[in-house]
């Protein structure tokens, strides 16, 4: 039997949660969300739901947009007997926008292949068929069932290798560009660096980039391996191999019509980076 809560720390955080997709940000349910759920959801118990994630027999979820912090919906992981279950609820009003479709994916990731549950089963409402079918359950009456290998299916994705740098100045300050406007995580501050071509190293892609993006001269040898990132986008994996490099020739300036700041370790918080990059402030931090 699966304790659907041993990912949570002492006070309910973990390094796993937030799940995080396009939109939303999926979190346990905490004493914070009680307002919000019980205006939107006044059938809701809430006071059961805290008990059963106390208990460890349930998980309830609260599903936050990324943008402005509201509620969504909640969806809930529940353990009976040997089995689990899930449940899942949009907002009045917020339905039929993807919302659930979104958060059922990353839902089901993490149940399935983060908390190894076997399968999970959900009451499924006729209206729902649809949106069950495409995310890879089979329905039996009025339950639908989904296990590890549809999930695998579901959550397949390409992985794509990205090579990005810590550039470090003489003061210790380190390089961050602003990604522009049209492209994806348009406006988050990121390490220079770009997508590992066919046939190439990462160092080699480096040394392209950093050419092409920036202006400047360096190579392999300057290049030292520092860390990695590991994040699953909605519609790719990204592996990336993260450098420092102190040494460079040229100067410094952003090519493609970035934004450019040197930034000193203790803030880097303060500008808005991809999720993928989060894990790495800390070790910078250590490292600096
Ligand atoms: N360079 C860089 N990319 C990052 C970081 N964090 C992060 O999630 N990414 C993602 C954003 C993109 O999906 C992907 C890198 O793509 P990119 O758009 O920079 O690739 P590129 O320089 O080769 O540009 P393009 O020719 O494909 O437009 O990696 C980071 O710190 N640096
Ligand atoms: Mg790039």
């Amino acid at each position: 039997m699966t304790d659907l809560t041993m990912d949570l720390g002492e006070d309910g955080c973990s390094a796993v949660f937030p799940l995080l997709t396009a939109r939303l940000r999926i979190a346990p349910l905490s004493p914070a969300d009680h307002p919000a759920l019980a205006a939107a959801a006044p059938d809701l118990d809430l006071p059961a739901l805290r008990l059963a994630l106390e208990e460890g027999s349930a998980l309830p979820l609260c599903l936050r947009r990324a943008d402005d912090d509201s509620l969504t919906g909640l969806i809930t992981l529940t353990r009976q007997g040997g089995d689990y279950t899930l449940s899942a609820r949009i907002i009045d009003g917020l339905q039929r926008q993807g919302y659930g479709s979104e958060a059922l994916r990353a839902v089901l990731d993490y149940a399935l292949l983060t908390l190894h549950l076997p399968a999970l089963s959900v009451q499924a409402p006729p209206a729902a068929a649809g949106l069950l079918d495409r995310l890879g359950f089979v329905t039996d009456g009025a339950t639908a069932r989904i296990d590890t290998a549809a999930v695998r299916r579901l959550t397949a994705r390409r992985m794509v290798l990205v090579s990005a740098v810590v550039l470090v100045d003489a003061d210790n300050r380190i390089l961050l560009q602003q990604r522009p406007p049209g492209k994806q995580l348009a406006g988050l501050w990121e390490f220079p660096g770009g997508k590992v071509d066919p046939g190439e190293t990462p160092e080699q892609a480096l040394v392209r980039e950093l050419q092409e993006e920036l202006g400047i001269d360096t190579r392999s040898s300057c290049l030292a391996p520092l860390t990695f990132a590991s994040h699953s986008y909605d519609d790719f994996h990204l592996l990336m191999p993260v450098y420092v490099c102190r040494q460079w020739q040229g100067q410094v300036r952003g090519r493609e019509g970035q934004t450019l700041a040197w930034v000193p370790v203790r803030k880097l918080r303060d500008y808005p980076m991809p999720p993928a990059d989060i894990p790495l402030i800390p070790i910078l931090e250590m490292w600096f």
